[in-house]
């Protein structure tokens, strides 16, 4: 599903990805996790596209990233921090979102609204919207696009814990009718009970990528996260 090769990435002498590599197969849940600074963002927006890498591939469905439409329609990305135009409701702003991935299915749009619980703030301009209720907007939109992949940077982030259970629920059905995600988080118990397999990012380097099953043999994820970032170099 989605494919990076040797992705590499400097911000002027400050070398942030060292040759990333990574392989997420469909149907995948899988926690992108790793310390403050270790290049998970830069990693998703390289693949998203906010960000151009200095070098490597990345394909999405055998699509490469460089043909940019039918590439960016294999995707939906959810940032830590979503940029809003002040003024306009964010149904508005949802259903243009939803037309250009052609995917204006009103009933499928309200049904999250309704999940979320954002019935009564969802004809509000986005301008008055707080942290968490930016997310649920953008998760309403994420679930209703139903992309071949989610891309997610902190979903959780903001989120009240009714939210938490139905983005877990969303997740679950999504992945059951053949979607796959990708997405970072510091919450390792979260990632613990959501994903399917995890990945460790530390320095730029990918230093683990295992399936939770064969992982949580040796003990919890917080266990041998702590373990993996004092031993590798
Ligand atoms: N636009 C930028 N210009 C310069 N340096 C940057 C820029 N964006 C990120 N960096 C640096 O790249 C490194 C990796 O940042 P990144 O945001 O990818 O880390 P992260 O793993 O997502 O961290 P966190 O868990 O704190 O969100 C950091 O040292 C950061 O300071």
């Amino acid at each position: 599903m989605l494919l990076i090769e040797d992705l590499q990435k400097s911000y002027g002498q400050h070398e942030v990805l060292k040759g990333v590599a990574l392989k997420v197969e469909k149907g995948e849940i899988l926690g992108f996790v790793g310390g403050n600074g270790a290049g998970k963002t830069t990693t998703l927006n390289c693949i998203t596209g906010l960000v151009e890498q200095d070098y490597g591939k990345v394909m999405i469905n055998t699509v490469p990233k460089s043909q940019s439409l039918a590439y960016k329609k294999q995707f939906y990305f959810i940032p830590d921090t979503i940029h809003v135009f002040p003024n306009i409701a964010a149904y508005d702003w949802i259903h243009f979102v939803l037309g250009l991935y052609e995917k204006t299915d009103d009933a499928k749009l309200q049904s999250f609204i309704h999940i979320f619980g954002m019935e009564k703030s969802i004809n509000k301009p986005m301008g008055t919207f707080s942290y968490g209720m930016l997310h649920k907007m953008a998760l309403i939109t994420a679930f209703t696009i139903s992309p071949p992949i989610l891309i997610m940077d902190e979903p959780l982030n903001g989120l009240d814990p009714l939210a938490v259970v139905a983005f877990k629920n969303c997740l679950k059905e999504y992945v059951e009718n053949g979607g796959t995600v990708l997405f970072s988080t510091h919450l390792l118990d979260v990632a613990e009970k959501i994903c399917r397999s995890i990945c460790f990012l530390k320095d730029g380097k990918i230093i683990l990528h295992e399936y939770l099953e064969n992982l949580l043999v040796d003990g919890s994820l917080e266990t041998i996260f702590m373990e993996k970032q004092a031993n590798e170099g």
